[in-house]
Protein backbone atom coordinates (compact mmCIF):
# COMPACT_ATOMS: atom_id res chain seq x y z
CA UNK A 1 0.00 0.00 0.00
CA UNK A 2 1.06 3.50 -1.35
CA UNK A 3 1.06 5.66 2.07
CA UNK A 4 2.89 8.90 0.85
CA UNK A 5 0.69 12.04 1.64
CA UNK A 6 -0.87 13.72 -1.63
CA UNK A 7 0.46 17.03 -2.28
CA UNK A 8 -2.46 19.69 -2.15
CA UNK A 9 -3.22 21.10 -5.72
CA UNK A 10 -3.45 24.97 -6.11
CA UNK A 11 -6.66 25.77 -6.78
CA UNK A 12 -6.88 28.54 -9.89
CA UNK A 13 -10.66 29.02 -9.26
CA UNK A 14 -9.34 31.92 -6.65
CA UNK A 15 -8.71 34.34 -9.44
CA UNK A 16 -12.09 33.70 -11.24
CA UNK A 17 -13.47 34.40 -7.96
CA UNK A 18 -11.14 37.48 -7.15
CA UNK A 19 -11.63 38.87 -11.01
CA UNK A 20 -12.81 42.32 -10.93
CA UNK A 21 -12.59 42.39 -7.30
CA UNK A 22 -11.47 44.16 -4.42
CA UNK A 23 -8.64 42.64 -1.61
CA UNK A 24 -8.33 44.98 1.41
CA UNK A 25 -5.01 44.97 3.09
CA UNK A 26 -5.62 44.57 6.72
CA UNK A 27 -2.33 45.00 8.08
CA UNK A 28 -0.85 46.81 11.54
CA UNK A 29 3.17 47.67 11.18
CA UNK A 30 5.12 47.45 14.44
CA UNK A 31 4.10 50.04 16.87
CA UNK A 32 0.70 51.08 15.58
CA UNK A 33 -1.65 50.55 18.74
CA UNK A 34 -4.19 48.23 15.70
CA UNK A 35 -1.31 45.63 16.12
CA UNK A 36 -2.94 42.67 17.61
CA UNK A 37 -4.16 39.86 15.22
CA UNK A 38 -7.52 39.96 17.18
CA UNK A 39 -8.06 43.77 15.62
CA UNK A 40 -6.48 42.68 12.32
CA UNK A 41 -9.75 39.69 11.71
CA UNK A 42 -12.23 42.18 13.47
CA UNK A 43 -10.85 44.89 10.25
CA UNK A 44 -11.08 41.93 8.05
CA UNK A 45 -14.42 41.32 8.98
CA UNK A 46 -15.21 45.17 8.42
CA UNK A 47 -13.96 44.46 5.00
CA UNK A 48 -16.16 42.10 4.37
CA UNK A 49 -18.87 43.77 5.34
CA UNK A 50 -18.23 46.38 3.04
CA UNK A 51 -17.12 43.97 0.32
CA UNK A 52 -14.21 43.14 -0.42
CA UNK A 53 -14.09 39.43 -2.08
CA UNK A 54 -10.30 39.19 -0.42
CA UNK A 55 -7.66 39.71 2.15
CA UNK A 56 -4.23 40.83 2.24
CA UNK A 57 -3.03 39.11 5.46
CA UNK A 58 0.98 39.87 6.99
CA UNK A 59 2.45 37.25 9.66
CA UNK A 60 1.62 33.47 10.62
CA UNK A 61 -0.69 34.74 13.32
CA UNK A 62 -2.53 37.28 11.44
CA UNK A 63 -3.17 34.56 8.93
CA UNK A 64 -4.64 32.54 11.71
CA UNK A 65 -6.49 34.78 13.53
CA UNK A 66 -8.63 36.13 10.24
CA UNK A 67 -8.83 32.36 8.44
CA UNK A 68 -10.64 31.54 11.96
CA UNK A 69 -12.76 34.42 11.75
CA UNK A 70 -13.54 35.13 7.98
CA UNK A 71 -13.96 32.83 4.92
CA UNK A 72 -12.79 35.15 2.53
CA UNK A 73 -9.74 33.99 0.49
CA UNK A 74 -6.10 35.19 1.65
CA UNK A 75 -3.45 36.32 -0.13
CA UNK A 76 -0.54 35.73 2.66
CA UNK A 77 2.45 37.38 3.25
CA UNK A 78 5.43 37.92 5.41
CA UNK A 79 7.45 41.24 6.23
CA UNK A 80 10.57 39.57 7.76
CA UNK A 81 13.41 42.50 8.31
CA UNK A 82 16.68 40.43 7.39
CA UNK A 83 20.22 41.95 7.48
CA UNK A 84 21.63 40.02 4.26
CA UNK A 85 19.09 41.35 2.40
CA UNK A 86 16.40 44.51 1.28
CA UNK A 87 13.74 41.58 0.27
CA UNK A 88 11.59 41.64 3.24
CA UNK A 89 8.02 40.52 1.78
CA UNK A 90 8.10 36.38 1.71
CA UNK A 91 11.78 36.28 1.70
CA UNK A 92 12.50 32.03 2.41
CA UNK A 93 10.52 29.29 1.22
CA UNK A 94 10.18 27.69 4.41
CA UNK A 95 8.11 31.04 5.31
CA UNK A 96 6.29 30.82 1.79
CA UNK A 97 4.98 26.75 2.40
CA UNK A 98 4.11 27.80 6.21
CA UNK A 99 1.83 30.53 4.66
CA UNK A 100 0.13 28.23 2.09
CA UNK A 101 0.01 25.38 4.78
CA UNK A 102 -1.87 27.80 7.33
CA UNK A 103 -4.82 27.61 3.91
CA UNK A 104 -3.54 30.76 1.93
CA UNK A 105 -5.13 30.87 -1.15
CA UNK A 106 -2.30 32.87 -2.53
CA UNK A 107 1.10 33.75 -1.26
CA UNK A 108 2.68 37.17 -2.35
CA UNK A 109 6.23 36.92 -2.39
CA UNK A 110 9.11 39.63 -3.17
CA UNK A 111 10.05 38.96 -6.88
CA UNK A 112 12.18 41.84 -7.69
CA UNK A 113 15.47 41.79 -9.00
CA UNK A 114 17.32 42.76 -5.79
CA UNK A 115 19.93 39.76 -4.63
CA UNK A 116 17.76 37.29 -2.20
CA UNK A 117 18.71 34.65 0.44
CA UNK A 118 17.11 32.20 -1.94
CA UNK A 119 16.19 31.93 -5.78
CA UNK A 120 12.95 32.41 -6.65
CA UNK A 121 12.10 29.22 -8.31
CA UNK A 122 12.67 26.88 -5.26
CA UNK A 123 9.99 29.66 -3.55
CA UNK A 124 7.71 29.64 -6.06
CA UNK A 125 7.43 25.37 -6.12
CA UNK A 126 7.36 25.83 -1.92
CA UNK A 127 4.14 27.61 -2.14
CA UNK A 128 2.42 25.41 -5.25
CA UNK A 129 4.14 22.35 -3.17
CA UNK A 130 1.74 23.83 0.09
CA UNK A 131 -1.65 23.67 -2.76
CA UNK A 132 -1.78 27.74 -3.12
CA UNK A 133 -0.84 30.14 -5.86
CA UNK A 134 1.69 32.75 -6.72
CA UNK A 135 1.72 36.34 -6.31
CA UNK A 136 4.72 37.99 -7.47
CA UNK A 137 5.11 41.37 -5.93
CA UNK A 138 7.21 43.50 -8.88
CA UNK A 139 8.57 46.71 -9.23
CA UNK A 140 9.46 46.54 -13.02
CA UNK A 141 8.24 44.97 -16.76
CA UNK A 142 11.34 43.17 -16.62
CA UNK A 143 10.82 41.42 -13.48
CA UNK A 144 7.22 40.19 -14.16
CA UNK A 145 8.23 38.50 -17.14
CA UNK A 146 10.96 36.71 -14.99
CA UNK A 147 8.56 35.72 -12.53
CA UNK A 148 6.06 34.50 -15.19
CA UNK A 149 8.61 32.23 -16.79
CA UNK A 150 9.52 30.71 -13.49
CA UNK A 151 5.89 29.98 -13.00
CA UNK A 152 4.01 33.23 -11.23
CA UNK A 153 0.24 32.58 -11.29
CA UNK A 154 0.11 36.16 -11.28
CA UNK A 155 2.26 39.53 -10.60
CA UNK A 156 1.44 42.55 -8.06
CA UNK A 157 2.45 46.18 -8.98
CA UNK A 158 3.19 46.45 -4.87
CA UNK A 159 7.00 46.96 -5.38
CA UNK A 160 6.79 49.65 -7.69
CA UNK A 161 8.52 52.49 -6.19
CA UNK A 162 9.97 50.18 -3.51
CA UNK A 163 12.70 49.25 -5.43
CA UNK A 164 15.63 51.58 -6.25
CA UNK A 165 15.49 51.25 -10.01
CA UNK A 166 11.75 51.40 -10.20
CA UNK A 167 9.92 54.87 -10.96
CA UNK A 168 9.54 56.41 -7.74
CA UNK A 169 5.99 58.31 -7.65
CA UNK A 170 3.03 59.12 -5.11
CA UNK A 171 0.79 57.59 -7.22
CA UNK A 172 -0.42 53.99 -8.73
CA UNK A 173 1.91 53.20 -11.63
CA UNK A 174 0.09 53.40 -14.50
CA UNK A 175 2.31 53.33 -17.47
CA UNK A 176 3.33 49.68 -15.58
CA UNK A 177 0.01 48.48 -15.67
CA UNK A 178 0.02 49.76 -19.51
CA UNK A 179 3.58 47.94 -20.25
CA UNK A 180 1.90 44.93 -18.43
CA UNK A 181 -0.93 44.96 -19.94
CA UNK A 182 0.10 45.18 -23.32
CA UNK A 183 2.88 42.03 -23.01
CA UNK A 184 -0.17 40.08 -22.12
CA UNK A 185 0.80 39.73 -18.26
CA UNK A 186 -1.60 38.72 -16.04
CA UNK A 187 -1.60 41.54 -12.78
CA UNK A 188 -2.95 42.63 -9.61
CA UNK A 189 -2.78 46.64 -9.33
CA UNK A 190 -1.33 47.52 -5.43
CA UNK A 191 0.34 50.02 -4.34
CA UNK A 192 -0.60 53.69 -3.30
CA UNK A 193 -4.57 53.26 -4.62
CA UNK A 194 -5.93 55.88 -2.68
CA UNK A 195 -9.22 56.51 -3.72
CA UNK A 196 -12.60 54.54 -5.39
CA UNK A 197 -11.89 56.15 -8.23
CA UNK A 198 -8.53 54.94 -8.83
CA UNK A 199 -9.68 51.11 -7.54
CA UNK A 200 -12.34 51.65 -10.41
CA UNK A 201 -9.00 52.96 -13.09
CA UNK A 202 -6.83 50.22 -12.40
CA UNK A 203 -9.38 47.69 -13.47
CA UNK A 204 -9.55 49.82 -16.67
CA UNK A 205 -6.22 49.64 -16.92
CA UNK A 206 -6.12 46.26 -17.14
CA UNK A 207 -5.88 44.75 -13.79
CA UNK A 208 -7.19 41.24 -12.77
CA UNK A 209 -8.38 42.74 -9.33
CA UNK A 210 -7.35 45.31 -7.33
CA UNK A 211 -5.66 45.37 -3.70
CA UNK A 212 -5.95 48.52 -1.74
CA UNK A 213 -4.72 48.70 2.14
CA UNK A 214 -3.66 51.76 3.58
CA UNK A 215 -6.52 54.18 2.62
CA UNK A 216 -9.10 51.49 4.02
CA UNK A 217 -7.02 50.05 7.17
CA UNK A 218 -4.09 52.35 8.24
CA UNK A 219 -5.93 54.94 10.10
CA UNK A 220 -2.80 56.81 11.46
CA UNK A 221 -1.52 56.91 8.05
CA UNK A 222 -4.69 58.33 6.50
CA UNK A 223 -5.22 60.77 9.30
CA UNK A 224 -1.55 61.87 8.16
CA UNK A 225 -3.47 62.88 4.75
CA UNK A 226 -5.73 65.22 6.50
CA UNK A 227 -3.69 66.43 8.69
CA UNK A 228 -1.00 67.57 5.91
CA UNK A 229 -3.68 68.96 4.32
CA UNK A 230 -4.53 71.64 7.17
CA UNK A 231 -0.83 72.84 7.15
CA UNK A 232 -0.72 73.38 3.34
CA UNK A 233 1.47 70.48 2.26
C1 LIG B 1 5.55 48.16 -0.26
C2 LIG B 1 4.95 47.28 0.82
O1 LIG B 1 5.62 46.90 1.73
N1 LIG B 1 3.64 46.95 0.67
C3 LIG B 1 2.97 46.15 1.66
C4 LIG B 1 2.60 44.86 1.08
O2 LIG B 1 1.88 44.05 1.53
C5 LIG B 1 1.87 46.88 2.41
O3 LIG B 1 2.52 47.67 3.39
C6 LIG B 1 0.93 47.80 1.61
O4 LIG B 1 0.03 48.39 2.52
C7 LIG B 1 0.13 47.07 0.53
O5 LIG B 1 0.99 46.76 -0.53
C8 LIG B 1 -1.03 47.90 -0.05
O6 LIG B 1 -0.57 49.11 -0.54
P1 LIG B 1 -1.21 50.51 -0.07
O7 LIG B 1 -1.12 50.54 1.43
O8 LIG B 1 -0.34 51.56 -0.72
O9 LIG B 1 -2.63 50.52 -0.57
Amino acid sequence: MNLRPVAPVPDRSVLDRLAGQLVVSCQADPGSPLRDSQTIARMALAAQRGGAAGLRIQGFEDVGAVRAACALPIIGLTKTDRADTDVYITPTAEEAARLGELGCALVALDATGRPRPQPLAELFAAVHAAGALVMADISTLDEAHTAMTLGADVVGTTLAGYTPHSRQLSTPDWLLMDELRAAGVPFVAEGRIHTPHDAARALDHGAAFVVVGSAITRPDVITSWFAGALRGE
